[in-house]
């Protein structure tokens, strides 16, 4: 297989487990270093980081809560630092707590807020000034959702922040294009991982769920990786901009 991203500089956010974890370890097999953004889980990074090195890449662990601003600059800064520059920008890290909507938590809906989409924004920013500062543009990828197409009983407080990452890739497409910066969403549809490992717990709930996919399976987090070195890539997708791609086993269109 050829090396897609050889040279490029790769930061992800939320990329101790799951998604972005598979991500990280996807673009460097691809020939990229990366910077793998944690909130708790310095296990999870330092093995992330351990396997991205034993692929003869460079790769650091960065401690941050997305919620928070200053993170935001402070993964870029580390990067840069530790990497030389950022290329390729991943905003995966997500939280959904399912719950129903009546009794909704002040507390879970801005949190849900804060770390989906104010996150997304800040992290987003920081990583296209960096980019705008070296001058010769980058891809910047933002997990969204097939919930940013569809609701969900548990998830109303979840599903504006996925519309909100959807919208801000359209509206960064056009405010970056100038300075040859690619923004674009990646849709998943269920993929099985500490997201949703306690929704799925419920058997009925898991089947019904498989049931909707055409494909016959829910996805893996690996499913993740072609479509994002897809999106990372110049080479494949160097005029792809503005653009939302589902990856969710044709879950979105099956209607009947
Ligand atoms: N698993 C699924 O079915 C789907 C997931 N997504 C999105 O994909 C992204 C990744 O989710 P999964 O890998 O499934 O979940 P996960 O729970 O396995 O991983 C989420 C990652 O984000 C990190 N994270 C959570 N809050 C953070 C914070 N405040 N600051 C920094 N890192 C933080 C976690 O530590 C973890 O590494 C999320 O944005 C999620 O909304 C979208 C559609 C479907
Ligand atoms: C966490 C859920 O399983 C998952 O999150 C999403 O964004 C998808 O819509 C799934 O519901």
């Amino acid at each position: 297989m050829s090396k897609l991203l050889e040279g490029k500089r790769v930061c992800v956010t939320g990329a101790s487990a799951g998604i972005g974890r598979a991500v990280a370890i996807g673009c460097a097999r691809h020939g990229a270093d990366v910077a793998v953004n944690f909130a708790n889980d310095s296990n999870g990074a330092d093995s992330a980081v351990a396997e991205i090195e034993a692929l003869g890449q460079r790769a650091i662990a960065v401690q941050g809560d997305v919620a928070e601003a200053e993170s935001a600059t402070r993964l870029i800064s580390h990067t840069v630092k530790a990497l030389g520059g950022v290329d390729i920008f991943v905003n995966n890290a997500g939280i959904c707590p399912f719950h129903a909507f009546l009794d909704m938590p002040a507390e879970t809906f801005e949190r849900t807020m804060r770390v989906n989409l104010h996150g997304a924004y800040f992290m987003v920013q920081a990583a296209a000034n960096q980019m705008v500062k070296q001058g010769h543009g980058g891809s910047i990828i933002a997990m969204s959702s097939i919930s940013a197409l569809v609701g969900g009983e548990y998830q109303t407080h979840y599903t504006p922040t996925k519309a909100g990452v959807l919208s801000l890739m359209q509206s960064t497409a056009i405010a970056l294009g100038k300075h040859g910066i690619r923004c674009n969403a990646l849709l998943p549809g269920t993929i099985l991982t500490d997201i949703n490992k306690d929704d799925l717990a419920d058997t009925d709930k898991r089947r019904y769920m498989e049931g909707r996919v055409p494909l016959g399976r829910l996805g893996q987090p690996q499913d993740m990786v072609g479509p994002t070195v897809f999106l990372a890539s110049d080479e494949l997708s160097g005029y792809v901009t503005g653009a939302a791609l589902l990856v969710d086993g044709g879950a979105f269109v099956n209607l009947q």
